[in-house]
């Protein structure tokens, strides 16, 4: 199999001293997979997210991106190919910005972009990959509704084309309809862009759709992961027995 794109080997974490969040968790994003985390609140999944973000070092084992371990001088160059798009889209963008500067954000920070008309074609492009009209480059994140406000998020992750998508419960704060259009959406972005995806989620049913690959946390640790089809149909461990027992509605 080629290198992983990103990988946590042998990661632990604490917050404080003797309370670990994190033991021994290594997990290995490959190009062109989705890989799905799930499991319970307070498992660690957002924590592992810190982690692969580069937002805090891990107190044991180590971030890898491409095969070397992830330092700051390195930060600029993954910011580039690995995005991330929150759960919440009422707090994840600035209310003061219109959607054309807060979509070209990446594009001015990271300087992949620089000159005025470029910037803009880009960011046409971003919003127009994400199913947005051409004229809410104009307006305000107020104007929009909660899935729109998703679609605008979204326009910003892939606005630079990076190679990997991290996004932590990002329909979980939409109602039911517009939560399957922005899966759709990913799994769209994620065919015709050649986007990995990395999906922190609890609801089961998107893992089922976008991930091929599911990882188990429970309590800091990974209790089983494989094929997503195998982890969800069979269950081995009775942790992801619960888990699934908890779902009321499976795919
Ligand atoms: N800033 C912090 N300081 C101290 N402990 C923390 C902090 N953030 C998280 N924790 C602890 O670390 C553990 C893992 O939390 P984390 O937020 O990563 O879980 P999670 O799986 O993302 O949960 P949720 O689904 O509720 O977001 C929990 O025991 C939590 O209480």
């Amino acid at each position: 199999m080629t290198e992983p794109i990103i990988e946590a080997a042998s990661v632990g974490f604490a917050y404080r001293a003797g309370v670990p969040a994190l033991t021994d968790v290594s997990l290995a994003v490959h190009g062109g997979r989705g890989v799905a985390l799930v499991g319970e609140s307070g498992a660690g999944k957002t924590t592992l997210l810190r982690l692969l973000l580069g937002l805090a070092r891990p107190t044991t084992g180590e971030i890898r991106f491409d095969g070397a371990p992830l330092h700051r001088g390195r930060l600029r160059d993954y910011r580039r190919g690995v995005q991330t798009v929150f759960q919440d889209p009422y707090s994840s963008l600035d209310p003061r910005q219109r959607v054309d500067r807060i979509v070209a954000e990446p594009l001015r920070g990271l300087g992949v972009a620089t000159g005025r008309a470029e910037i803009g074609a880009r960011v046409a492009e971003a919003l127009d990959s994400v199913g947005l009209p051409a004229d809410a480059a104009t307006r305000y994140p107020h104007e929009f509704s909660g899935g729109q406000r998703q679609r605008i998020a979204i326009a910003r992750a892939i606005v630079c084309h990076p190679r990997v998508l991290l996004a932590d419960e990002p329909v979980s704060a939409l109602d039911l309809t517009t939560r399957v259009k922005i899966i759709d959406l990913l799994a769209e972005l994620r065919a015709t862009r050649d986007l990995t995806l990395l999906l922190v989620s609890h609801d089961l049913g998107v893992v089922a759709t976008l991930c091929a690959h599911t990882a188990v946390l429970e309590r800091g640790r990974i209790v089983e992961q494989g094929n997503t089809a195998a982890v969800l149909g069979a269950p081995s461990h009775p942790y992801t027995r619960r888990l699934l027992s908890s779902v009321p509605r499976l795919p």
